[in-house]
């Protein structure tokens, strides 16, 4: 069989989202190959969570194409989202439902038989140790045990595309080793990954690529270490705060604290 890898998993041409008069997103054009995991980083309020939504189809009054697995989403019946998996940044867990109940509905959701989606989530909860907590509500979990059930929900299908919003929230530094050690054996496996985060030492070490978005606009877009050659900077870091023209942040955190404590500790 012959398999063509250049086309794209991903990709969207001149998409541009409005909320009102506002452009939240301004002609974006964004290609994503099998196997790339994506770093989206970007300033609060720069668009990436509207972008996410945009390609689940959550949104859908924005202009331009989108396509996944080489499919227009907007002629879609989004049976293309069985194929995705989904961290979102600020999710709503059935709080009410055990982790077993509410895996196992999750499995159902993405066609998967309930015995197998139990069996399968019942397995992945002993990877994380938390095989006492099964039969357990989730309302009584840990903030760190709530994002390992939300990780195991969007992976339980073992989908070929996997959007993840903060993946990271509230995991301590072990079960962080192991998430950032699961994504990149997925990836060597041919899943593609877009990973969304803020935390920029994570995003440099687990990202093939990355994209920088300021303002609705793709400010950078490569590898790293492009990015580094490009912009004379040894972090994703400082690359961050170069191509944000943010380099005053002493001056603004002096400020803060002089409102704060009534410039009492100024000379
Ligand atoms: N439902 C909405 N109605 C109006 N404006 C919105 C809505 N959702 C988002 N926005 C605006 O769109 C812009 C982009 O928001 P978005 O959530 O995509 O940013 P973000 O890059 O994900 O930010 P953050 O890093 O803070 O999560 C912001 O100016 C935000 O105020």
């Amino acid at each position: 069989m012959i398999t063509i890898h250049d086309e794209p998993i991903l990709s969207l041409k001149n998409v541009t989202m409005r909320y009102s008069n506002n452009v939240v997103l301004n002609g974006i054009n964004l290609d994503v190959h099998r196997g790339e995991i994506i770093g989206y980083i970007g300033p609060n309020g720069a668009g990436k969570s509207t972008t996410l939504k945009i390609l689940l189809g959550l949104i859908e009054d924005y202009q331009g194409t989108v396509e996944v697995f080489g499919e227009d989403i907007a002629a879609s019946d989004y049976s293309y989202k069985r194929k995705i998996g989904y961290v979102p940044e600020n999710a709503e867990l059935y709080d009410n439902l055990t982790a077993c109940e509410y895996l196992t509905f999750i499995g159902e959701l993405y066609g998967m038989d309930r015995h197998d989606a139990e069996e399968k989530a019942e397995n992945l909860i002993l990877q994380f140790q938390m095989e006492d907590v099964f039969h357990n509500r989730i309302a009584s979990f840990s903030k760190g045990m709530r994002q390992k059930i939300l990780i195991i929900s969007s992976l339980l299908h073992n989908p070929d595309l996997i959007f993840l919003d903060e993946p990271l929230s509230g995991l301590d530094a072990n079960s962080v080793m192991v998430i950032k050690d699961i994504l990149e054996q997925l990836v060597a496996q041919g899943k593609t990954i877009f990973y969304s985060s803020h935390i920029m030492d994570v995003v440099e070490k687990i990202s093939n690529r990355i994209v920088l978005l300021i303002d609705g606009e793709i400010a950078a877009d490569g590898t790293f270490e492009a990015l580094q050659e490009q912009n004379k900077q040894g972090s994703l870091e400082g690359i961050f705060n170069q191509l944000t023209g943010f380099d005053d942040y002493k001056q603004t955190a002096q400020q803060f604290v002089d409102i704060v404590t009534d410039g009492e500790g100024r000379e």
